[in-house]
């Protein structure tokens, strides 16, 4: 039996993050949680991390589309915060963002980690945001790390 598995540490790998800023209050916190897990845990250096800033969720996916087709970067960590209001409008931007995301991925070969959170409320949202439920921008920053070496593996 062969297993292939790979680390964390990524010292020496270029990492972009695209970041939304509608719900900034929330989205810092998980931009917090990304970049310390990727220099504390990844020992990734600071001049190695880019952040991008767009609108919102919905324009997510081209940013990410342009950054993967830079060829720049190993890895890439999207972060928003998508929370359900009183109409329709919150599965048309997250179903979007998700979509369009998880095609960029695909296309460019490249490790794009969904670091968005998509909630019924703002309770929800700040559970996840560095609070009871951890910090989705960590676990985004871990699952980049993780595959960035799988990818060099396979
Ligand atoms: N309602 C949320 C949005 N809405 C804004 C869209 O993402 C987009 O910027 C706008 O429709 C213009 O194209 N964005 C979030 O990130 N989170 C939300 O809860
Ligand atoms: C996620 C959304 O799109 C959202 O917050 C919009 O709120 P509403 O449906 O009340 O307009």
């Amino acid at each position: 039996m062969q297993v292939i598995e790979a680390g964390f540490s990524a010292n020496g790998k270029k990492f972009a993050l695209v970041v939304a800023r509608f719900n900034s209050f929330i989205v810092e916190s998980l931009l917090s949680g990304a970049t310390d897990t990727l220099q504390r845990i990844g020992n990734v250096a600071e001049q190695d991390i880019t952040i991008i800033r767009v609108p919102g969720a919905f324009e997510l996916p081209l940013a990410v589309q342009r950054v993967a087709a830079s060829k720049k970067y190993d890895g890439i960590i999207a972060l928003g915060a998508v929370i359900r209001g009183g109409t329709p409008h919150f599965e048309y931007v997250s179903g979007e963002c998700t979509k369009g995301i998880a095609q960029v991925m695909m296309q460019y070969d490249i490790p794009v980690a969904f670091g968005v959170l998509t909630v019924d409320s703002i309770e929800q949202a700040i559970e996840r945001a560095g609070t009871k439920a951890g910090n989705k921008g960590c676990e985004a920053a871990m699952s980049t790390l993780e595959m960035v070496n799988l990818l060099t593996k396979l």
